[in-house]
């Protein structure tokens, strides 16, 4: 049977069928509706006001790629600037390769690109180094997670270096349904609470961050890069086989197969979702060592790295109320600092990149 028209243009043969809607389009109609959409949720949700100078976390992957490609075609409309900033987390084997494909990007599409590595700002920890210093310790697991603190203040060193006035990530609609579930597993109701909306205004000095893509399905991304010929990196980081992350991906498959629309269901869930005035983290305070956002005397980041700096890795991420850590025991109550405690509801301003 021949393919159908395409539904918008009526001249060219469809190409897909959008996954959401069943709409027959062809690839170049697909790729103006996509463009559109993500433009939709830029100026509804006021996330990027003209003049902004916007720092793109350019991880190499098929996100962010799509993420810095479609800002570039919106770029001019929305008034705003782009700058790739690209985080060398020390991963031997992976994030080489990843950072080719951001080289590339960036002479292909005329941007400029900052690198910024973990070694240099975190005293010489890598990745690796971080994994080696968790093997063994039942911690290893919570590789992703330490990961995604280190990540999220190095995206923020890199964008206040280029001088940009916020930052962008390619979390998708997947990847934020993702971690719906996992808080809701975790039972961090906490996390849970804050994790609604399109991202953060930059509270407590932090750069106002948001999720362009935040309501666009994974597979949209796929072909997106697909119907634009983009070149990205496509390799799973070594350590994510580890994650936790992965059973709720699992999970979400298998809710998709009944209910094709449960990703987006839940990302609309996470910000309807109000917590009871007894389950409300205090307003968080700031890093006695950095400054940052912190519902103790360390942020997460500095909690994290002072805890590798002793020997003694550790991250409070998994605790609910009353919940245990997922990672391992709670750390002892005279170490206040080491562990920033989310059964107080919140852990502070840097884990909200895994987090939402
Ligand atoms: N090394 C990095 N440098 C800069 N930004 C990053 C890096 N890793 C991740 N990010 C940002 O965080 C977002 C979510 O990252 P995550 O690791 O969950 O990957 P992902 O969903 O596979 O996205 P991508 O396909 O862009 O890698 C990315 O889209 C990107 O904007």
């Amino acid at each position: 049977m021949p393919a159908p028209q395409c539904a918008s243009c009526h001249a060219a043969r469809a190409a897909l069928r959008r996954p959401r809607s069943g709409q027959a389009l062809c690839g170049a109609c697909f790729c103006t509706a996509f463009e559109a959409e993500v433009l939709h949720t830029v100026l509804a949700g006021r996330l990027l006001p003209p003049g902004a100078v916007v720092a793109v976390g350019a991880s190499g992957g098929k996100d962010s790629t799509v993420l810095a490609h479609v800002l570039r075609e919106l770029a001019p409309r929305l008034g705003v600037s782009l700058r790739l900033v690209a985080v060398d987390e020390g991963i031997g084997g992976y994030r080489d390769a990843a950072l080719a494909a951001v080289r590339r990007q960036a002479a292909r599409w005329d941007l400029p690109l900052t690198i910024v590595a973990y070694a240099d700002l975190f005293g010489g920890w890598t990745m690796d180094a971080v994994a080696r210093s968790t093997a063994g310790t039942g911690r290893s697991r919570a590789c992703c997670t330490f990961c995604g603190v280190l990540r999220r203040r190095a995206l923020e060193e890199g964008a206040r270096l280029v001088g940009a006035t916020h930052i962008v990530t390619g979390h998708n609609a997947d990847d934020m349904a993702e971690t719906v579930l996992m808080n809701f597993l975790r039972g961090d109701a906490g996390r849970l609470a804050r994790g609604g909306g399109l991202g953060s205004r930059g509270e407590g000095g932090a750069l106002p961050r948001c999720r362009p893509l935040q309501l666009a399905s994974q597979k949209e991304v796929v072909l997106y890069a697909h119907f634009r010929r983009l070149d990205y990196f496509s390799e799973e980081c070594v350590y994510a086989p580890e994650a936790f992350r992965g059973h709720a991906r699992h999970l979400l498959k298998l809710l998709e197969a009944a209910r094709p629309s449960a990703a987006l269901d839940l990302v609309h869930s996470a910000e309807r979702l109000a917590l009871a005035p007894a389950a409300r983290p205090p307003p968080p305070g700031a890093c006695s060592r950095c400054g940052a956002l912190a519902s103790r005397a360390l942020c997460q980041a500095c909690a994290l790295l002072n805890g590798l700096q002793r020997g003694r890795p550790r991250l409070a991420i998994g605790k609910g109320r009353g919940g245990r850590d997922e990672e391992g025991p709670p750390p002892p109550a005279s170490d206040p600092g080491s562990a920033p405690d989310p059964a107080a509801g919140h852990c502070g301003a840097a884990c909200k990149e895994r987090c939402g």
